[in-house]
């Protein structure tokens, strides 16, 4: 235990700007009554149109002066639009010849194939057997039709060419293409086109919006209005809409995959915020691309010079839909992490180990119930670690330790007249914070033995819920997200809860909390594809879908070392035989032999100098190697000959104090 004040911890220290500021968790959807950021804009927004930018949405009811200023932006901004264009006719044109150009080509595609079907009686190819006579007969005829069509073509554009130039006829195939290219695109929204239903695209208009959200079955389409204009933040277009006259915004949350799919994306890109003081409009947020896919998202605390801090710091989860940092403080937190194998927790643990590891006061506990390796990097910076010390017993000595420790500080606290550990306490009495992180807790949550299951999970629960106060964080995770594995009176006092990938919504509400699936909060949703996806659920606030940050083997060990580098600068590593100081401890220890009272000087350094390294030395080296560590010879008493010497007691504490 240590007592220095740690000022590696003060809150003002100069970290990196992206490693505080975004340290937020921000709720996805955001909780009813907190206003979007984005909502502070004042520009007015034109409805039905699309402009790069942020809407306006006012959350009362606009008044009558109001909707009238909101006209006169919007017809402006109108004005405006088309001016610019009037400016640049280069960029008029370029758009319509790409327009025309590709919708143009496929449509013309579209053509020759259906002319081709036709002029071959491709439809009437299963009656080739049976009656191949007038099959062959049809072919023929509607052959015949096509090539006097084909040659009155030629014959019309020849002469076209040839009476008007060159221009009237480049003017007639770009009209031409225009039609096809027309035609196409209504074919592709009418869901006509090869692909099926096509998607509302980058920039929808409001009544494609409109339509969608009927579709998805929200309302009647003239009882939803969009407000504003549909505008585009970034990978994604916004459109702010009020909800028939008595369907809620959680109503419409419910509907997010229905939504989602009338729009022609997947579930994950779309979110739906409330709109701060009307319960009856949402703002529907969908983005261009999967947001639970692509780069992986990088934790910045492999760029950070300094450590962390528990209690000013906050751990970096991942980024949420919007790119948003995510993130959690973990004073009186615990947390349950959960999904299925391969689902990501690995990678999410890591996220906070590190973040753990590299305040060089908190004391780590490491529980694996799988015995791998996962966590074999921080093992050399732990106070308890049960590494591959199969069973109960081992699990429960740890947990042992760790509410003896709680015991301890729960006197403190009740001898200081205070109801918990804060940070000034923390460093006046060298209370370090303590990590419990628990692996795979079903090894022993669910191992079958029913009354060494049940002793754990008391033990376990004991620790999250009197530790909250004693500066004790616990951790569990589980690839079996089952009641049976997770009890509800533990997942109901672990405050935290990471749900990754799971196999049902059944499994993704073990971990979220029931219901939370059927409010549109599920992590069965996510795909193998969506690596690190999941729903974070953090104290009091509804889950944000989440992809976790990801650091690499290379980072993982960087930073590893960079904590056992801090902790050993702070003198908080864990008793290590190889540690100069243990070393020497143990060694006297050994060489007391076994008299529960210690041993004589002149004894000790008999057996002492026999030793590696202890060639040599006499009773004044061996009291000014041992006075650092706060031990003195003195008088003991042996078998009835009082002689200096080292005691056994003294001996012992001086190594629990290393
Ligand atoms: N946030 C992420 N970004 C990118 N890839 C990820 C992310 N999370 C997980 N992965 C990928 O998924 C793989 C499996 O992740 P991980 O080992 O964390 O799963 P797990 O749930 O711990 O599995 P198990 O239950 O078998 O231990 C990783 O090796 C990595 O390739």
């Amino acid at each position: 235990m240590t007592a220095e004040p740690n000022f590696s911890n003060d809150p003002d220290r100069d970290l990196p700007d992206h490693t505080r500021p975004d340290a937020q968790i921000v709720p996805f959807p955001k909780a009813p009554g907190h206003a979007p950021d984005d909502e502070q804009d004042d520009t007015p927004p034109i409805e039905g149109r699309i402009v790069e930018g942020v809407p306006n949405v006012p959350g009362r009811k606009p008044s009558g002066p109001q909707m009238f200023a909101d006209w006169r932006a919007s017809a402006e901004q109108l004005v405006n639009g088309v001016v610019e264009l009037a400016k640049r006719p280069d960029l008029v044109i370029n758009a319509v010849l790409k327009h025309e150009l590709y919708y143009g080509t496929l449509g013309t595609g579209r053509g020759i194939r259906a002319a081709w079907s036709w002029a071959t009686a491709a439809e009437l190819n299963a009656q080739l057997g049976s009656n191949p006579k007038m099959v062959l007969e049809l072919r023929k005829s509607r052959q015949r039709m096509g090539a006097a069509g084909l040659g009155l073509s030629v014959l019309a554009t020849a002469v076209i060419w040839a009476a008007f130039g060159p221009f009237l006829f480049t003017l007639a195939a770009l009209l031409g293409l225009g039609a096809v290219g027309a035609a196409e695109r209504k074919l592709r929204s009418a869901g006509k086109g090869d692909g099926g239903r096509g998607a509302l695209g980058t920039h929808p208009g409001s009544k494609a919006v409109r339509f969608a959200l009927a579709a998805a079955k929200l309302g009647k389409l003239d009882q939803i209005r969009v407000i504003g204009a549909v505008t585009r933040d970034a990978n994604a277009w916004i459109a702010t809409v009020e909800l028939p006259p008595g369907t809620t915004y959680k109503t419409a949350t419910k509907k997010r995959g229905e939504i989602a799919s009338a729009i022609g994306v997947a579930e994950v890109q779309v979110a739906l915020d409330p709109v701060n003081g009307h319960n009856g409009r949402v703002k529907l947020w969908v983005a261009d691309e999967d947001p639970m896919q692509g780069d992986r998202v990088e934790n910045p605390l492999v760029s950070q010079a300094a450590g962390t801090s528990f209690w000013t710091d906050k751990v970096f989860a991942g980024r949420d839909a919007r790119g948003r940092a995510v993130a959690f403080s973990l004073v009186e937190r615990s947390y349950l992490i959960g999904g299925e194998p391969g689902g990501g927790k690995s990678v999410a643990s890591n996220n906070i180990l590190c973040f753990a590891a590299l305040d060089p006061y908190i004391d780590l506990y490491l529980g694996d119930g799988k015995y791998g390796f996962d966590q074999m990097l921080f093992e050399p910076l732990t106070k308890g670690v049960i590494g591959d010390r199969q069973g109960h017993d081992p699990v429960m000595e740890m947990l042992e330790t760790v509410r003896e420790e709680m015991n301890r500080r729960y006197k403190l606290l009740r001898k200081l007249g205070t109801p918990k550990i804060t940070r000034e306490i923390a460093v006046k009495y060298g209370i370090n914070p303590i990590l419990l992180h628990l692996d795979e807790i079903q090894t022993w949550s669910a191992s079958g033995d029913t009354k060494a299951d049940k002793a754990f999970v008391l033990s376990v629960a004991d620790i999250v819920g009197r530790g909250r106060a004693a500066a004790i964080v616990t951790g569990a995770v589980t690839q079996r997200p089952a009641a049976e594995v997770v009890p509800t009176r533990l997942r109901d006092i672990l405050s935290i809860r990471w749900a990754l990938r799971c196999t049902t919504p059944d499994a993704s509400d073990t971990i979220l909390g029931a219901g939370r699936a059927s409010q549109g909060y599920s992590a069965a949703t996510f795909n193998a594809d969506q690596r690190g996806a999941g729903y974070l659920l953090s104290e009091g606030a509804l889950p944000i879908q989440t992809r976790s940050a990801f650091l690499n083997e290379t980072e993982l060990s960087g930073l590893a070392s960079r904590a056992y580098d801090l902790r050993q600068a702070a003198g908080t590593l864990p008793v290590s035989a190889e540690r100069p100081g243990v070393k020497l401890l143990l060694a006297v220890v050994e060489a007391l032999g076994g008299h529960p009272k210690g041993g004589h000087t002149a004894d000790i350094l008999d057996a002492l100098t026999q030793m590696d390294g202890y060639d040599g030395w006499d009773a004044g080296k061996l009291a000014a190697a041992l006075k650092p560590l706060g031990v003195f010879p003195r008088q003991v008493d042996i078998d009835g000959r009082n002689r200096n010497g080292y005691r056994r007691d003294d001996l012992t504490q001086a190594l629990d104090r290393a």
